[in-house]
């Protein structure tokens, strides 16, 4: 098991094959992240997940929220959501991870876990509605928390720390051949923001 921390290269692919994920560590300032999490704990409308598991409707710990540049519908764990237009914090965010990372992206989803105890578990997001190998950009904000790869078939595993006012990027084949969590932990007590900027391809 691989697990980096710095020195990294942004240019570096910590998967070893079968997609890319780039590491480009803090992307905004202390100061800008504290500003960037009040506004996102304040401003974003927050509610629990609801997700079907076996069948069975169950309501998550940690909250949600779905914004993007049109009321674009996403099916998420089989519940369907319509989303929010952007907000001032999230067209910043949404631009400075674009110049970072090369690309382009129409909506995003946010996470909100309370404490370590919420976490999120083993899934690729290939989802119809997104773009086929489409880049997804990770921001995080809050407690840092491990973030972990796990090969589909051969079961390889790559384990990185994701910091307040970070940026992950996972893109091309990396959704078809790995997945990916948040593990739960007991030794972190404070909340965690995270963003994934994602591009939709439904209308
Ligand atoms: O909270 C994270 O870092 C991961 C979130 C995630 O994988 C997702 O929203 O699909
Ligand atoms: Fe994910």
């Amino acid at each position: 098991m691989k697990l980096f921390n710095e020195p990294f290269d942004p240019n570096k692919n910590l998967l070893p094959y079968d997609g890319k994920v780039n590491y480009y560590g803090q992307i905004f300032s202390d100061n800008e992240s504290s500003q960037l999490y009040n506004e996102l704990m304040d401003e974003i409308l927050w509610e629990h997940d609801k997700a079907i598991i076996f069948g069975k409707e169950i309501i998550t710990k940690r909250k949600v929220a779905w914004y993007a540049e049109k009321p674009f519908s996403y099916t998420y764990s089989k519940v369907t959501k319509y989303a929010k237009p952007w907000t001032e914090a999230l067209k910043q965010i949404k631009q400075k991870v674009e110049r970072q990372s090369g690309e382009s992206y129409n909506s995003c989803l946010l996470n909100l876990y309370h404490s370590g105890e919420e976490g999120m578990a083993w899934h690729s997001d290939g989802e119809k509605d997104l773009k086929k190998n489409g880049a997804i950009a990770s921001v995080s904000f809050g407690a840092e928390r491990k973030f972990a790869f796990k090969h589909k078939d051969l079961k390889e595993k790559v384990e990185v720390w994701l910091e307040n006012g970070s940026l992950l990027v996972m893109k091309d084949e990396t959704q078809s051949h790995w997945l990916h969590r948040l593990p739960p932990t007991k030794k972190i007590f404070s909340p965690r923001v995270n963003l994934t900027f994602r591009t939709i391809v439904n209308e």
